[in-house]
């Protein structure tokens, strides 16, 4: 299992210092939760200060978009160092010219289906993907509990990736920790998002190590 620590989590006042941190405790990728106040209720940062922090680690940068009009942003997050981004695919912009867009900056992409989206309605986009997001919380604040129902819609997900042979990762966000990582692996999710179990643990380089052993 990848780990991914989501930043919202993080103390926003050293956020460069915080993702070397999670860097050394042996993050696989880095999670940075953007939100518009529009497409969530809740504000956190843009590509400036993501470019401010970009220098601070290596590893990969997994941008998750929530917001409305997505398309519009993805030369400013390419700009500003993402390797990956993922975007609503109930959000306002073209799904097919927003996934050309990221693409064409060379970075892999990935929609997102919040809760009570269904499994097919990534079907029609799985072949242009590399990465299905699948909310395991209603999107917009960490420290929500998880949604174990939505380990069928990650199986149905799997079964269709699997039955059509494609290369497409399935991570999950929402609500993981200790307590939930041996469903979401058995489910079939290759990468784990974690703020609260990995930012509050007193040793998050263990935390990280237990939950990547699934
Ligand atoms: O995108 C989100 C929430 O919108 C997530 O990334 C959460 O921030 C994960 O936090 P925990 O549930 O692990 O605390």
């Amino acid at each position: 299992m990848l780990i991914a620590p989501s930043l919202l989590s993080c103390d926003f006042s050293k956020m460069g210092e915080e993702i070397a941190r999670m860097d050394k405790a042996g993050a696989d990728w880095m999670h940075l939760d953007v939100m518009d106040g529009h497409f969530v209720p809740n504000l956190t940062f843009g590509a400036p200060i993501m470019k401010w922090v970009r220098p601070f680690s290596d590893k990969p940068f997994d941008v998750h978009l929530m917001i409305s009009d997505p398309l519009r942003y993805i030369d400013d997050f390419a700009d500003a160092g993402a390797d990956i981004i993922t975007f609503h695919i109930e959000s306002d912009s073209d799904i097919d010219k927003t996934i050309d867009k990221i693409k064409s900056r060379g970075i892999k992409a990935g929609l997102v289906l919040k809760p009570k989206t269904p499994a097919e309605a990534v079907f029609p986009y799985l072949d242009r993907l590399d990465l299905v997001l699948v909310m395991t919380v209603e999107p917009g604040f960490g420290g929500q509990s998880f949604m174990a129902d939505m380990m069928p819609k990650v199986e149905a997900i799997k079964a269709e990736i699997n039955r059509r042979g494609l290369n497409v990762l399935i991570e999950a966000d929402g609500g993981i920790g200790d307590a939930t990582i041996a469903e979401v692996a058995r489910a079939g999710v290759d990468v784990s998002v974690a703020g609260t179990a990995v930012f509050k643990a007193e040793n998050p380089s263990q935390a990280i190590k237990r939950l990547a052993a699934y």
